[in-house]
């Protein structure tokens, strides 16, 4: 497809597709050319044999799904598009923006993918076993969906890239800090547009030491000074730093070795615990992975659970405002921290040390800022959205003008 890119004509039913392939789910939402609405938005869980596909337009009304199967990644992606041409006749789609776990340690910003990038990506599936793959699919199922279409990676790692060494690698033998084996840090398209919104509506707590907590089923925290990464809580892999829905967070390698050579775990088994049986999941003991449900529950199990991530959150912050000098904001994102106003209660507890004080009624109404007047730190809730990010980066790269005509 060739656009006349200085024509405001020419992109006048362009759409942009921000895609975010997950393990056994699919998240989706199409953009018009400019503007942060979008024109659909949708997510396909647990694709496999019991996939469900839900979509929806601007207004919130449910798209009924076009036929099709959700039974990979490929056939969801081929039936949420089949969905969307159906909903958006006029369709006339200028890139596809993907969320990409891992850049590894050369990609620094987005890039337009080509088959030269989906072989360096795919080297680096080993490091991100569980979404990297499925990030691949997405990219290439959208290829074929969409011939000609510029397909643009946002990487998770990005925002990271610049972290201070010590920040950056593990005490081993310095040849893996050569061949790649260091912390990258993850949801980096969340911290992007977390700061993004936190210098348009406060620019002076961005000018100085923000801690992120982007607590969703995967969780993790960010120390931000003068808007750049300086700490993260994951490191080499999404299984470090905070207890997740399923996920272990920060381990003690001799507690693999011990898995090894104890009990005679075989790595698949081993992956298997730590990815997908541990975190909330684990410590109830199987009761759940959802926050709500734990909640709910409200029994000894849970309450163990609850108990472990909040102390892991209040020690991570504990380090990260260590790391800073101090701690100006405090912004929970994701969907614990957005929705969760028991977990963020429990975390702000006795953080009166750190100036962190929480306002009860305004922190269980979910206000922006729900630290009390008088706290020294700033303690606020910004929803996240990694797929303005991921919309975004696919306008640049599609060389969209910065103002179109109406
Ligand atoms: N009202 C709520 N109260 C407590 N937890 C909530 C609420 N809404 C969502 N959550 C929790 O948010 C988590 C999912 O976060 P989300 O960011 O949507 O996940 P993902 O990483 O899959 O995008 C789940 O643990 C869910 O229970
Ligand atoms: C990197 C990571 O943990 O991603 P998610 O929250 O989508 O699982
Ligand atoms: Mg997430």
């Amino acid at each position: 497809m060739t656009r006349d890119i200085a024509s405001p004509e020419a992109w006048h039913n362009a759409g942009f597709l921000a895609l975010n392939a997950g393990s056994s789910s699919l998240k989706f939402a199409l953009f018009p050319a400019e503007g942060d609405k979008a024109l659909v938005t949708g997510q396909v869980d647990r694709i496999g044999s019991e996939g469900t596909l839900k979509i929806k337009d601007a207004e919130g009304q449910p798209i009924p799904p076009a036929e099709g199967t959700l039974t990979s990644h490929e056939t969801a992606l081929a039936t949420v598009i089949a969905t969307i041409k159906r909903a958006v006749p006029d369709l006339d789609l200028a890139a596809v923006g993907h969320r990409v776990v891992h850049g590894g340690i050369h990609y620094t910003a987005p890039v337009t993918v080509d088959d030269a990038v989906l072989e360096k990506l795919a080297t680096l599936s080993s490091f991100a076993p569980l979404h990297q793959p499925h990030n691949i699919a997405g990219i290439r199922a959208a290829m074929e969906a969409f011939p000609g279409v510029p397909q643009v990676a946002c990487f998770d790692t990005a925002f990271h890239r610049g972290q201070p060494f010590v920040n950056d690698t593990f005490a081993l033998p310095h040849r893996y800090y050569e061949t790649g084996v260091r912390r990258y840090g993850f949801h980096g398209l969340s911290y992007e547009y977390i700061t993004g919104e936190m210098s348009r509506i406060a620019p002076h707590l961005m000018a100085g030491r923000v801690v992120v907590a982007h607590l969703g089923n995967g969780a993790s925290m960010c120390a931000i000074y003068r808007g750049r990464s300086v700490a993260s809580s994951m490191g080499f892999s999404a299984l470090d730093g905070l207890p997740m829905g399923t996920r272990c967070g920060q381990l003690d390698p001799g507690v693999m070795l011990y898995m090894l050579d104890q009990e005679k775990l075989n790595t698949a088994q081993i992956r298997q615990i730590l990815y997908n049986e541990s975190g909330l999941l684990g410590l109830s003991g199987g009761l759940s992975n959802d926050m709500r449900a734990l909640e709910e529950a409200d029994n000894a199990e849970s309450h163990r659970a609850i108990d472990y991530f909040v102390f892991r959150i209040q020690r991570e912050l504990g380090a990260m405002a260590a790391v800073m000098g101090g701690i100006d904001a405090l912004v929970f994102c994701g969907g614990i921290g957005e929705n969760s106003r028991v977990v963020r209660r429990r975390i702000c507890e006795r953080l009166g040390w750190m100036g962190i004080e929480i306002d009860h009624g305004r922190n269980a109404e979910g206000a922006t800022v729900i630290s009390s007047e008088f706290a020294r730190t700033t303690v606020m809730i910004v929803p996240t959205r990694e797929d303005l990010v991921i919309a975004r980066a696919a306008r640049a790269a599609a060389g969209i003008p910065e103002r179109i005509a109406a």
